[in-house]
């Protein structure tokens, strides 16, 4: 465990110099028995604060120990001198363990609450846990004077020997607007406001308005209206949806500039709770989930350290719905959204969206939808370009020459007659240098293996039916490339091809050399075609020849097991086999198929996935498979300008799975929507029987407030921890419209506001909207310079800024709030289920980028575009499902600002 804080000095490292009050107190007792074994009572100490709102329940009674406290710069110093003085009765408050302090008003006594909060031991690691120490001062003086030193310290307020005391120091109250998605995660939003969030915050003197949201987008709509400068800081208590939508509405508004840096926070209540993983683990904590996370978050929030974070600007492609035209007849433009966690297509975003059904068991749904994934484990064709870190600006640097020969059919596949230049700083393929790195002899004989092999593979791709995503496409090519190479016996520049990045007295001779291949007959396409005629010429006797491989297989388990029954649990056997065809080629599991001892055992653990999978998508395993290739892409789909592919029409999809994605959900609407979208209201009314979700407070409830503006929450709660009468009383609730049908309700424990006036409306200077200076507009080709481009069948391609995908998922380890940079992991196909499988266990510890796989790439980047080549599959920013089609992205380093406590560097507060 990284220790959060600063090193406490020992106690008796204390010196009495640094001392900038020193008061005797006398500790109260809590609940009748004595404290603490030293240092003061404590209460509290494993869960959360239990009243809300800031009401802190007194220790009922003064016990006879006595302590001289001292306050320094850095901590308080408790030394036990009553009844019993000594070593071991002295603790050390660091005061960067503390949320905050109060002193009860009178009639109160005057105690001072110190509310600490040091790490403790959980079931999984440690965590922060809740402590309060109350002490009794002589007089009431004395303990607001204590008051004001520590709080004003903790708002980092230099506070020296002689400064003379008093409230007027005290900067007013940080105001934050928590918007709760009750829905979010398992449900437990509300629950966990009264349990943990509000008494925290209220410990922390911070001033907050709470709203629920109502359905998708509330929040967005929210804030693309209210007055900012109202609060310190918008702070969501959900998943990384809700983030999603405050900042996108905050980037809706005309005064975007300003009004994106209005700090954010995220106190983490949903299911994948990235960005709170990712703040957790910035604050040096170790990883943890739920509560033990939440409380984490909290903590940080109070401590309210703010930082610059990077925006990612993604443009999509328009929504089916609005792909053909709008309505005046014009062709709609891409949409435009700001992300700040993720981009995910394939196996990332298939499991996000579809373990939305299993969101009943919080993060494990994520647990549940990757073994379910990998059960039926797909490949996607496509195509994605980057720009590495160095590259420079070449949007407009457009050459006009004569198209250079391109490097591989993974470039070149189906642009005949699209592409007008060409794609020529490209990196065709991903871990080659691993491949390459293999001695020629290894080489020749794992060639020879891998010809036989594809020549299975093949035969058996094919007779399982057209359409079948084969995901070993580019391996192959590879291979071909290696095996020309080899024929050609000149290895130099292939590995400087293979790594996409040759300097541009080096383009020339890879041109030749390609130029050479390319004569020699080894251009893939030709190779592919010369090789299907090697194979077979034509396709039933394939055919044939797999129907004799499965009779000849069948024929055997039959001897073996010698009855009907197990024929037919074989022919379930059969179909599992190719259901799970998408990646071929991997070697444990044809390993499995081929040794009837070991097929039994894939069988047997297999069936059961395969049921579940089933019965879960109502459909058969790869039935996806089957029907994404019917067509070539290129058929089916328009035009495409060097590189960049746009559907005529809307990506299909079928009733069942769109069934699948949006009834399971009580959230998300999906923009693939065949039929009349509900309104989002309505499917949570629909949702609600079969999702178990919370009683809103009942608190929420009364319809009293007007701490709303009209249009907004009908329920919300908002709470100001000071007097009305004093200047930081005017909270962000009070100079909000009030709102007669608004069931709002205003909760202040001094003083109820008064009536609110209406606010007249607000003005915004218009900013204009931040520009992709990397990037041309998505119907546009890419640059050449600078850019890497790779075709082939993938797994996964994920796209991240922060370094956590979700809280227990340590995706990016280098990644930084604003290290300006999109790190980019894709896996191809071919990858094995149980390389994916260790890939995914070692990202939670953050250890994957040392596996060393020639599928899985890990690049920096600064922007990037993707071109799904498949007719269907899930797209996701931030978690969000957006519509399926080409896609490109660019980083704006910085752009926003999120709360991440004080433990980091280049900190200022909120
Ligand atoms: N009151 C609401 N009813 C229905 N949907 C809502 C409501 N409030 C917000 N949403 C939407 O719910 C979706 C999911 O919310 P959120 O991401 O906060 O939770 P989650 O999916 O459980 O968490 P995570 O994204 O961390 O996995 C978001 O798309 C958000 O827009």
């Amino acid at each position: 465990m990284r220790s959060p804080s600063p090193r406490s000095p020992s106690p008796n490292s204390f010196c009495a110099q640094d001392a900038l009050l020193q008061a005797q107190f006398t500790v109260w007792s809590v609940g009748g028995s004595s404290g603490g074994s030293s240092g003061g009572s404590s209460s509290g100490a494993d869960s959360g604060p239990s009243s809300p709102a800031g009401t802190v329940s007194l220790p009922s009674s003064p016990s006879s120990s006595t302590y001289t406290l001292t306050l320094t710069h850095t901590h308080i110093h408790v030394q036990k001198i009553c009844p019993r003085p000594g070593k071991e009765a002295q603790i050390l408050l660091p005061l960067s363990e503390l949320a905050g302090c109060s002193c009860p008003r009178a009639p109160a006594p005057p105690v001072l609450l110190l509310y600490w909060y040091p790490m403790g031991r959980r079931r999984r690691g440690v965590a922060k846990r809740r402590q309060v120490r109350a002490y009794l001062a002589e007089s009431r003086p004395q303990a607001e004077n204590w008051n004001i030193a520590v709080q004003c310290l903790l708002r980092g307020i230099d506070v020296g020997v002689y400064t003379e005391l008093n409230k007027s120091l005290l900067p007013r109250p940080r105001r934050l607007l928590l918007l709760v998605n009750p829905f979010s995660g398992r449900g437990l939003a509300l629950q966990w406001c009264q349990t943990h969030i509000l008494p925290m915050i209220s410990e922390a003197n911070i001033s907050y308005n709470l709203i629920q949201t109502e359905r998708q987008n509330h929040a967005r709509e929210l804030i693309r209206e209210i007055s900012l400068h109202e609060w310190d800081g918008i702070v969501i208590v959900s998943g990384d949806g809700l983030l999603h939508e405050v900042i996108n509405g905050l980037m809706d508004r005309p005064d975007w500039e300003q009004a994106i840096k209005t700090p954010v926070g995220i106190l983490p209540c949903g299911s994948g709770n990235a960005l709170a993983g990712s703040i957790n683990h910035y604050a040096g904590y170790d990883m943890c989930l739920r509560e033990p996370l939440l409380i984490n978050c909290c903590f940080l929030l109070c401590r309210g350290g703010v930082r610059p974070m990077d925006l990612v600007s993604v443009t999509t492609s328009p929504s089916p719905s609005s792909a053909s035209s709008n309505q005046n007849g014009c062709p709609s433009p891409p949409k435009k959204l700001f992300s700040f966690l993720s981009v995910a297509w394939g196996f990332v975003s298939d499991v996000d969206i579809e373990s939305e059904r299993y969101r009943g068991l919080g993060s494990a749904r994520f647990t549940l939808g990757t073994l379910v994934r990998l059960a039926s484990l797909r490949s996607y064709k496509g195509r994605l370009s980057y720009l590495p870190p160095g590259g420079t600006n070449a949007t407009l640097e457009v050459p006009s020459q004569t198209p250079h020969r391109p490097l591989s059919r993974s470039i070149t596949e189906g642009l005949e007659g699209y592409c007008r230049m060409p794609i020529h700083r490209t990196c065709s393929d991903m871990g080659l240098s691993e491949q390459r790195s293999l001695q020629k002899g290894e080489r020749e004989r794992e060639r020879e293996e891998r010809n036989r092999e594809r020549q299975m593979r093949r035969g058996r791709g094919r007779g399982r039916g057209r359409g079948v995503v084969r995901a070993s496409s580019l391996a192959e090519d590879r291979e071909r490339e290696m095996e020309a190479e080899e024929r050609m016996g000149g290895t130099s520049g292939s590995s400087a091809r293979s790594n996409g990045k040759l300097e541009s007295n080096e383009e020339e001779e890879e041109d030749d050399s390609t130029q050479n291949m390319l004569e020699e007959g080894y251009d893939v396409d030709e190779g592919k075609e010369a090789e299907e005629k090697m194979e077979g010429t034509s396709g039933s006797s394939v055919e044939s020849s797999e129907r004799l491989e499965c009779e000849r297989n069948e024929k055997c388990f039959a001897n073996k097991e010698g009855d009907e029954e197990r024929w037919n649990e074989m022919d379930g056997t059969r179909d599992l086999k190719y259901d799970y065809s998408a990646d071929e080629g991997r070697d444990e599991e044809e390993e499995a198929y081929s040794n009837p001892d070991l097929r039994k055992v894939v069988r047997k653990n297999s069936a059961p996935s395969s049921q579940i999978a089933t019965a879960f998508f109502s459909r058969p395993i790869g039935a996806d498979s089957e029907q994404e290739a019917e067509t070539p892409a290129f058929e089916r789909d328009g035009g495409d300008l060097n590189g960049t592919f746009f559907p005529r029409g809307a990506f299909p999809m079928d009733p069942a799975r769109e069934r699948a994605l949006t009834i399971s959900s009580p959230f998300r609407r999906s923009r693939f929507s065949l039929s009349k979208p509900k309104t989002s209201v309505d499917q949570n009314k629909n949702q609600k029987p079969s999702v178990s979700k919370p009683r809103p407070l009942s608190l929420l409830q009364q319809s009293n407030s007007n701490s709303l503006p009209p249009k907004f929450p009908p329920l919300s709660l908002s709470f100001s921890t000071t007097s009305p009468s004093s200047p930081s009383n005017i909270g962000p609730h009070t100079s909000l419209p009030s709102s007669a049908s608004s069931s709002s309700f205003s909760f202040d424990l001094v003083q109820p506001s008064g009536l609110l006036k209406p606010r007249p409306p607000v003005t915004f200077p218009v900013d204009p909207p931040p520009l992709d200076d990397l990037l041309p507009p998505l119907d546009q080709p890419l640059p050449t310079r600078d850019w890497v481009t790779i075709e082939g069948d993938f797994v996964l391609v994920l796209a991240i800024y922060q370094s956590h995908l979700g809280a227990d998922l340590f995706a990016a380890p280098h990644a930084q709030f604003d290290d300006g940079l999109i790190h980019l992991t894709f896996v191809r196909a071919g990858i094995s289920r149980a390389a994916l499988l260790r890939l995914f266990l070692a990202m939670e510890r953050g250890t994957h980028l040392s596996l060393t796989s020639p599928y899985v790439s890990h690049v920096p980047a600064r922007a990037f575009r993707l071109q799904p080549l498949s007719s269907r599959g899930t797209l996701t920013v931030d978690g969000e499902l957006v519509p399926y089609g080409p896609l490109q992205a660019q980083i704006h380093p910085s752009m926003a600002r999120v709360i991440v406590g004080d433990s980091g560097v280049k900190i200022t507060r909120f």
